[in-house]
């Protein structure tokens, strides 16, 4: 058996996507509107406040393409957190005019390829805590996928020595470096979760960093050789300020 990757594990993940029911969202009046729209800023703004004491994170980004109108990433310290804002989004008047369309539940991960070998608890690193419990970025753009490592005769990642894997995932990581200050990746880990055993999000002021970086690393080996995707979910940022122009029909 091959020595199995170490994860630390952060907080728990939900992207939750939506459509908008446009034609039942017509039939409102205008006041009827603005009452619901307040109804959910109010619970953007109680997660504001959850993120300002650091007990979580969230993004609310529009979703291009017909795949979904928005995605509502949240971050929190437990899975039954994640439930219950679920449930609470859930039973607002807001989500009666949504179509759930795509889901996935994961949790940060960092693996441990690239250690660092001075011997301290990693869980008191101030920048491994930073990248576990992450403050998700306001960047104008999100990119989202989920994808596995391929199990496949002469290519399955899991039958690899863990110095192999450590070697790519080296490579990996100066392609990634090269991005620094341009995109921000957050890896959540979904085995035993969800369909896929990690999900990728990105996050970039300018849209196009992202087909530049996922190009990139398509002729990176641990891509190339190991990588397979998902559905991509491409997207713009919503802020508060920005709901009404948004909803406005
Ligand atoms: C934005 C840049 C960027 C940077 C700097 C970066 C660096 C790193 C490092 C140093 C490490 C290993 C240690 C750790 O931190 O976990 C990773 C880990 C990982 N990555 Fe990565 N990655 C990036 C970006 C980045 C992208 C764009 C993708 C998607 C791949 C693609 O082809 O579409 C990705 C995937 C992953 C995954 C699935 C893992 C976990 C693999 C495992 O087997 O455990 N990643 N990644």
């Amino acid at each position: 058996m091959s020595e199995a990757a170490v994860t630390l594990d952060g907080w728990y993940s939900l992207h939750e996507f939506r459509a908008i029911n446009w034609p039942a969202w017509k039939t409102l009046s205008s006041e009827e509107r603005q009452q619901v729209l307040n109804e959910f800023i109010g619970m953007l703004e109680e997660w504001n406040q959850t993120e300002e004491n650091n007990e979580g994170s969230h993004a609310l980004y529009t979703i291009v393409g017909q795949k979904a109108d928005f995605m509502l990433m949240l971050l929190r310290p437990t899975m039954q957190q994640l439930n219950e804002i679920e449930t609470a989004f859930n039973k607002t008047r807001f989500a009666e005019y949504t179509i759930p369309m795509y889901s996935y539940v994961s949790v940060v991960e960092l693996s441990n390829y690239m250690a660092g070998k001075d011997g301290g608890d990693p869980m008191e690193n101030p920048e491994v805590r930073a990248r576990l419990f992450p403050k998700l970025p306001k960047a104008q753009h999100v990119c989202f996928y989920p994808m596995d490592k391929r199990r496949q005769g002469n290519d399955n990642w899991y039958m690899l020595p863990m110095e192999d894997r450590r070697n790519m995932m080296r490579s990996h990581g100066m392609i990634g470096r090269q991005y620094a200050g341009k995109v921000k990746q957050i890896i959540t880990g979904s085995v035993g979760f969800d369909d896929w055993e990690w999900g990728v999000t990105l996050f970039a002021d300018d849209v196009l960093q992202f087909k530049k970086l996922v190009y990139e690393m398509r002729f990176d080996e641990v891509s190339a050789r190991f990588g397979e995707f998902g559905s991509f979910y491409v997207g713009n940022l919503l802020n508060i300020d920005g709901i009404e122009r948004y909803f406005h029909v």
